[in-house]
């Protein structure tokens, strides 16, 4: 995939697979094009030149609504819901927007929409299904958007730094959740700068420069490799997560 913005080359030439069973970490500085390349595969934003390949089909020219009936569906880094409306209300539309079979004119939401919006719920386990989205607290809106994408049945799963401005518990909250997802059934694409949250869950990882992959291998291998710690993560960080991979060596078995 490339994707330019005039001449900035924001994915330049990315090519990244994820398998059935995944959890794929993609890292990288600021501006890497980590954003752009969900916003492309989502088709939020039209790509340059390439393909995008989905279960044998080519995906590469639809609209976001039939990227997500594909199977595909995805968080934000800002909390995207339906303010006014309660955790489950929020759901239901997400469900409903992901039902291949949705009628219009007229706006009914099926059994099975709603069925999915329980499940989904359920899954990411958020409690209080009638209070307002805007009432959430920063955690309970971010499980809000992953129950939204969840609950459209994806079998590709984008999320986009889940864990931006979370307390360490809550981290580990989502963490929790993403490991259910994953075991669920669910391939995850996972975008983010907390690298304890983002190596301990990915099974392979990514880290993008410039709109390139730098670095393509196991989550105990990052630290290792000095274009990643001279691009990115610096010398305290790398030392840090040397130690995390130390006291954790089970971890080391990823990959
Ligand atoms: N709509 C746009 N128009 C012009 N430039 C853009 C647009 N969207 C992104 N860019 C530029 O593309 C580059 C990649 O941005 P992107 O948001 O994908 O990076 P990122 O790796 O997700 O960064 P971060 O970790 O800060 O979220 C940046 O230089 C950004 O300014």
């Amino acid at each position: 995939m490339t994707k330019t913005f005039g001449s900035l080359r924001a994915v330049d030439g990315l090519s990244l697979t994820v398998r059935p069973g995944e959890v794929v970490g993609l890292g990288g500085p600021n501006g890497a094009g980590k954003t752009t390349f969900f916003d492309v595969v989502t088709a939020v934003t039209p790509i340059t030149d390439g393909r995008i390949l989905f279960a044998g089909r080519d995906i590469t020219r639809l609209a976001a609504h039939e990227v997500c009936r594909a199977g595909i569906a995805r968080t934000f880094q800002l909390n995207a819901a339906f303010d006014s409306l309660s955790v489950e209300e929020n759901i239901e539309i997400a469900a409903h927007f992901g039902d291949t079979d949705r009628r219009f004119p007229g706006f009914s939401i099926s059994r099975a929409a709603r069925q999915r919006a329980a499940a989904a719920l359920d899954l990411v386990g958020l409690p209080g299904r009638q209070r307002i989205a805007r009432d959430l607290p920063v955690l309970d809106r971010k499980l809000l958007m992953i129950a939204g994408a969840v609950a459209t049945s994806p079998r590709l799963l984008l999320l986009d730094e889940p864990v931006g401005g979370l307390s360490p518990s809550e981290v580990d909250r989502i963490a929790d959740v993403v490991k259910r997802l994953s075991t669920s059934g669910i391939a995850i694409l996972l975008i983010e700068h907390v690298m304890r949250f983002l190596l301990s869950l990915s099974t392979r990882v990514v880290i993008m420069h410039h709109g390139k992959a730098i670095f393509e291998g196991a989550p105990s291998a990052v630290a290792d490799d000095q274009t990643v710690v001279e691009t990115y993560l610096g010398k305290a960080a790398t030392s840090r997560l040397k130690a995390f991979f130390v006291k954790q060596p089970e971890l080391n078995a990823h990959g």
